[in-house]
């Protein structure tokens, strides 16, 4: 586990100082403590990061054997030893790499063969070759949970410009309610509904398609044509009709959350075409590049990743924000929280002994500039430090909207700004003079708008949401998140911790059904059942 003794001394130095300061120390702070690759650019200089304080960031590095682990990884090695799997989402978008060998076996003739029969698909059913019994199809509508949903949901909104296909539509929550707002508006005759679980027996995926494939049948549609699956589960998908030529499958050891370059990212294709999303293929696999090849003060995701184990494991911060300027990113922060919470929210080393340092912490935010009108109050003036982490493109998409893409940029650049600068109380007092307030009156009131400032922010900046710099930045985070469950010597790639809700969810089927008691429950259990039961119509 990670030695974090030298950082604490650091940090507790660094109290005598502000980011500021570091600022008027050094006119290159902004140059020096940045990473970039490609047209990426990650500034983390309004951090209270300094040269010792990187250096010994990245001494954990070493002392984790990262560059051995990073390559096992890349290597097929089963890095996953908790479910004895490897991790190799990364030759999914292997384009022009080698071979990859698993057990002794290269993988991607699989993987090449597979994304060729997505393409093949996906390019009929936009071209219509491929149709419904009503004709060709005007909406797709992807029944998915967790990491069968939050990808290709995020890639979609972020990539409308280049939406050229059908519709897309996402179905995820058991709540009938979701399916049924979703299929209300559709024509089952000419609707495709993939039904996407890797393992192929999630029971809000399994239930939403048995309601889908009843609606189609319903409404003159053909399921037999109609639908299609992507899993590793094959054997079950036959089991629910789908023919083997509409079945996408994926080996085990593409974990759920780092699915969307492969079959999971299915209705993207379909949405954006082949090509734009061999453009998000090869945007992952540069990030891929660089992350092997740079060194580590130079790498971005091993940079990103140190800035967030000093937020979180050294100076204590329980949560980051992820706030991208950018509408189209909307969905981006509820994917990230699935990456690196799923991931990283674990308090079990891997060999088994209690964590002794906090696991990953609180990943949340919302679009900019939205959130400002929301939570940046407690951001700025809250008790707790909260890290941000902004995202903003120097260019939109719209040329007749520039005037608009200037004040996003804008409020961006300035709420990184306001976090570090603040306003000091003298400043608060002189505005409340000029207001024209004396005495305890103004002291009172000047109190109000001080902000401590000094509060710490990175800013990711790219030249352009296309698909190829949403495949840097999934990537980017991907293996930010690798980078961290390596330093904190956890196992980043199972997700046990969702198991038990699961458990207790089916026995709880037949009490809220009404055909069993809840006597064995507990107290509140059972008077919420007793509730429901009295008030279901
Ligand atoms: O793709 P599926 O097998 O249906 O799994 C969907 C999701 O559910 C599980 O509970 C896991 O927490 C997620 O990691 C997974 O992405």
């Amino acid at each position: 586990m990670m030695q974090l003794d030298p950082l604490i001394s650091l940090a507790s130095a660094s109290k005598e100082r502000t980011i500021l300061d570091l600022f008027a120390k050094d006119m290159n702070r902004a140059e020096t403590f940045s990473a970039s690759t490609g047209d990426l650019l990650f500034d983390y200089s309004k951090t209270q990061i300094d040269d010792k304080i990187r250096d010994a960031l990245t001494d954990l590095c070493e002392a984790a054997n990262l560059g051995e682990r990073r390559e096992a990884m890349f290597a097929g090695e089963k890095i996953n030893e908790t479910e004895g799997r490897a991790v190799l989402h990364t030759a999914l978008r292997n384009l022009d790499g080698g071979p990859i060998e698993v057990d002794g076996l290269d993988v991607m003739p699989d993987v090449l063969d597979t994304l060729q029969r997505m393409r093949v698909f996906a390019e009929e059913v936009r071209g219509g070759a491929v149709s419904g019994a009503g004709g060709s199809f005007t909406d797709v509508v992807n029944i998915g949970i967790g990491g069968s949903d939050l990808g290709p949901v995020m890639a979609t909104h972020a990539l409308a410009p280049y939406h050229d296909g059908p519709r897309v539509h996402y179905v995820s929550n058991v709540d009938g309610a979701h399916i049924a707002d979703t299929l209300r508006q559709l024509d089952p005759t000419r609707t495709l509904v993939i039904v996407a679980s890797k393992t192929f027996t999630t029971i809000e995926t399994m239930t939403n398609a048995r309601t889908a494939r009843a609606w189609m049948e319903d409404g003159g549609g053909d399921p037999g044509m109609q639908f299609a699956a992507v899993s590793s589960a094959v054997d079950k998908t036959k089991a629910f009709g789908i023919p083997d030529e509409r079945v996408f499958g994926f080996a085990d050891w593409v974990g759920g959350r780092y699915s969307v370059w492969g079959p999971v990212g299915l209705p993207v294709m379909i949405a954006v075409g082949s090509n734009a999303f061999d453009a998000f293929l090869r945007g992952g696999q540069a990030m891929d590049v660089h992350f092997r090849a740079a060194d580590w003060a130079e790498n971005m995701p091993v940079m990103l990743a140190l800035v967030g184990i000093w937020h979180r494991q050294v100076l204590g911060h329980a949560s980051r924000a992820v706030l991208p300027y950018d509408q189209r990113l909307l969905r981006l922060p509820a994917y990230f929280q699935q990456l690196e919470m799923e991931s990283n929210g674990k308090s079990v080393a891997m060999d088994g002994s209690s964590l002794t340092i906090a696991s990953g912490p609180v990943v949340w935010g919302e679009p900019g500039t939205n959130g400002q009108h929301a939570f940046y109050q407690l951001i700025h003036q809250g008790t707790d430090v909260i890290p941000c982490e902004f995202m903003v493109a120097a260019q939109g998409h719209e040329p007749e909207l520039t005037h608009h893409h200037r004040l996003l940029l804008a409020n961006c650049l300035a709420q990184s700004e306001a976090l570090m600068r603040g306003r000091s109380l003298d400043e608060a007092r002189q505005r409340m003079a000029e207001n024209g307030l004396t005495g305890a009156e103004l002291d009172r009131q000047a109190r109000h708008r001080v902000f401590p400032g000094n509060r710490p922010s990175s800013t990711l900046i790219f030249p352009k949401l296309t698909p190829f710099v949403l495949g840097q930045i999934v990537a980017l985070y991907e293996h930010r998140v690798f980078v961290e469950g390596v330093l904190l010597g956890i196992n980043s790639f199972d997700q046990w911790g969702v198991e038990l809700g699961k458990e207790l969810a089916t026995s709880l089927g037949p009490i809220v059904d009404g055909e069993e008691t809840a006597s064995g429950k507990d107290g509140s259990t059972a008077a919420l059942v007793a509730y429901a039961l009295r008030h279901r119509g």
